[in-house]
Order: C-alpha cells, then structure tokens, then sequence
C-alpha cells in the first residue's frame, strides 16, 4: 500500500559550521515495507511555543504561509512546536494529513507538529553562500529535540521540533523549510 510521510533528517555535518545553518531534509516514504532512517534528536528545549510573532497568511507559494512579524537574527529560535505522536499504521494514506506530518524518531510514528509546524511552506536549502542569502531559498533550518524536562511526554515520544533562523529575516518575509528534493519527486509536482 503506498504510503507518504515526512521524515525527519537532520544533516549533522552542518550543525556547527558558521554559515550554514542545521539542515534537516523531509523525506518522503512511497512504500511501507521501506526502511526509514532514524531520526537524530538534539538536546531539549527550553520551552515551548513562538520566540518571534509569526502571522498566517496567505501565499504565493500556495495556500496559507507563515510570515515573521518582525525581524529575526541569524541563529535566533523561531519556534518550538510539541507534537502529537501517531502510529503510521493507524493513519489512512489518503489522509490529507500525510502533506503536513513530519516522520517521528523511528520511522514508526508520524508526528502532527503543533503551532505553525506543519504550516511552514517549502524553498530548497542554500548551498552557497550566495543562496544563503537569497530569499528563494529557506530561511529556516529544523531539528527534532527532547521536549523540556518537565513537559516531557512519552505519549509523544519525548521530542519536539525545533526551527531555528539560517540567516536574518526581514519583517515579513514568509518563513521556509526544506522538504527535499524527494518530496516533490514521490509527489510528482514542481514547488513554485
Ligand atoms: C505542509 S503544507 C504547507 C501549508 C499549506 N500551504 C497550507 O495552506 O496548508 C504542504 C503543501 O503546501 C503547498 N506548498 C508548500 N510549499 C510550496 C511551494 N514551494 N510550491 C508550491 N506549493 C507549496 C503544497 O500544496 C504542499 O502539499
């Protein structure tokens, strides 16, 4: 039975390097007999919830966006979002869901990723210090973390995603994560 997910991959070879930010790819999984590769989960948050205004609009890209309502620093947290844990195999593969769930540690479990999460729309990850600074491409980089402590769920396997500036963002600027290039492709669509 096909079978479409987001899974969380985080690029650790980037983590500390000065000009790119942490990359974490959203693969897409066509087939469910298919291996996924564990997740990475990074260290806990603080707490939970918006570092920055966000404003939902729509966009150009598609649908409903996710806009910074003000200046935010390269580096700077932009949101911590908890999640909600789902077993794969109780989600239909039709479900509309399966555009927005990201992948969970295991490969098991699908993650509904609360706040604007799921909302954030797609732009490919620059490679290039030219593209880092380029506002077709993402501007933000994200990672699967432990919750904080004292809000650490095992219901929701203990992790949260956490999205993280990769280089100064204007006031307004619509606010975009890499889903990969697999994404797109399993899709059989172009991202604008
Ligand atoms: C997780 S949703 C993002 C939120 C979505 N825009 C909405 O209004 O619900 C993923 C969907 O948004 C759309 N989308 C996201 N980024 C896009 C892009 N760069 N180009 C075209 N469509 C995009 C596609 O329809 C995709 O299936």
């Amino acid at each position: 039975m096909p079978f479409l997910l987001w899974q969380l991959f985080f690029d650790l070879g980037s983590l500390h390097s000065g000009h790119f930010s942490p990359v974490v790819r959203l693969l897409t999984r066509m087939d469910e007999s298919e291996e996924l590769p564990r997740a990475q989960v990074y260290g806990a948050s603080s707490s939970f919830g918006a570092r920055v205004p966000l404003v939902l609009r729509a966009s150009s890209r598609g649908g409903r966006g996710v806009f910074a309502g003000t200046s935010v620093r390269e580096g700077a947290e932009v949101e911590v979002c908890p999640v909600l844990a789902l077993k794969r195999d109780h989600i239909a593969a039709e479900c509309a869901g399966m555009r927005y769930f990201f992948g969970g540690e295991d490969g098991n479990s699908l993650l509904c990723v609360l706040g604007y999460g799921m909302l954030y729309n797609h732009a490919k990850s620059p490679q290039t210090s030219a593209q880092q600074g380029s506002k077709e491409f993402s501007n933000l980089s994200y990672a699967l973390h432990e919750s904080p402590e004292d809000v650490r769920d095992a219901l929701d396997g203990g992790v949260c995603v956490r999205f993280v500036a990769r280089r100064m963002i204007e006031e307004g600027e619509e606010l975009l994560i890499d889903y990969s290039d697999r994404w797109w492709q399993t899709k059989k669509e172009d991202p604008l």
